[in-house]
């Protein structure tokens, strides 16, 4: 997608993400000795239904909530030992992402470098071509305050990937996205995982995970209760579509 991604890993057999028996408990388990692994250059999709630990676990992936136990490891760091290191390699965007109202988007955008410690001059162009390639440039200079749901989304999802992180954490990315705006963050993520890049995203909108991810994880209860290739999914299911497939592995009618 653009230089400063080009030094990333080649694809290989190393991980991007991996969870080892990871809990949180919230009086009774949201998570519950989850193991997950998502590959270098992987589009992996999340899936389950309402209340099944999803956000949880982007959550403490993101090191915004401390598992209970567990270990989380992104791109060789350890969250917990390394916090900084990890963090560094990963972008989180929320479901409810915050932005400051009496920002510009490039005013945002620079905030948000600063604060990864990315001098202007580097990041004004990155801003830039975020910006163009979610086509927010002809409101570069508008307050968000004024932008709709869609767009203050994209400008998030833009302020996210300023420091060009290799791990992209998303929950709901899509939802409450025009046809076009979606297009065009499902373009992102497709080129962000041919760069080598690895995206890990939840999803109610099953046609997303069908679609873009290389594997699926289904959880239910805190737990992986499936995964793998939407093929290997239907081979554990009776076939068909893949809600006819989650509905099947979740046992709902
Ligand atoms: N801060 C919290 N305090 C108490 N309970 C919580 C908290 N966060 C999550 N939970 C509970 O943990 C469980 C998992 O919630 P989580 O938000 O991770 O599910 P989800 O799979 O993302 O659901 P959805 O698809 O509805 O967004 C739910 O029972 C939820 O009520």
């Amino acid at each position: 997608m653009n230089d400063s991604q080009s030094d990333f890993p080649q694809h290989g057999q190393d991980d991007a993400l991996r969870l080892r028996g990871v809990s949180k408990h919230f009086g009774r388990p949201a998570v519950d000795r989850l193991d997950l692994s998502v590959k270098r250059g992987e589009l992996y999709a999340l899936l389950g239904p309402n209340g099944a630990g999803k956000t949880t676990t982007l959550r403490m992936v993101a090191g915004l909530l401390a598992p209970d136990a567990g270990s989380i490891e992104v791109l060789g760091a350890d969250l917990a030992t390394d916090p900084a290191g990890a963090k560094r390699k990963m972008a989180y965007l929320p479901d409810d992402p915050m932005l400051y109202a009496k920002l510009k988007p490039t005013e945002y955008l620079e905030f948000v470098a600063g604060l990864w410690g990315i001098a202007p001059a580097q990041a004004e162009p990155r801003a830039r071509e975020l910006l163009d390639w979610l086509d927010l440039s002809r409101h570069a200079h508008e307050l968000t305050e004024g932008f709709s749901r869609g767009m203050k989304q994209k400008l998030a999802l833009a302020g996210a990937l300023i420091h060009a992180p290799q791990l992209l954490i998303l929950d709901e990315p899509l939802t409450g996205l025009d046809a076009a705006a979606a297009r065009q963050v499902k373009d992102l993520l497709l080129a962000h995982v041919k760069d080598g890049g690895t995206v890990i995203l939840t999803t109610h909108i099953l046609e997303v995970a069908e679609r873009l991810a290389q594997r699926i994880g289904i959880i239910q209860h805190g737990r992986l209760i499936a995964q793998g290739t939407l093929a290997q999914l239907r081979e554990q299911s009776d076939g068909g579509t893949l809600e006819d497939v989650f509905l099947h592995l979740t046992g709902q009618p």
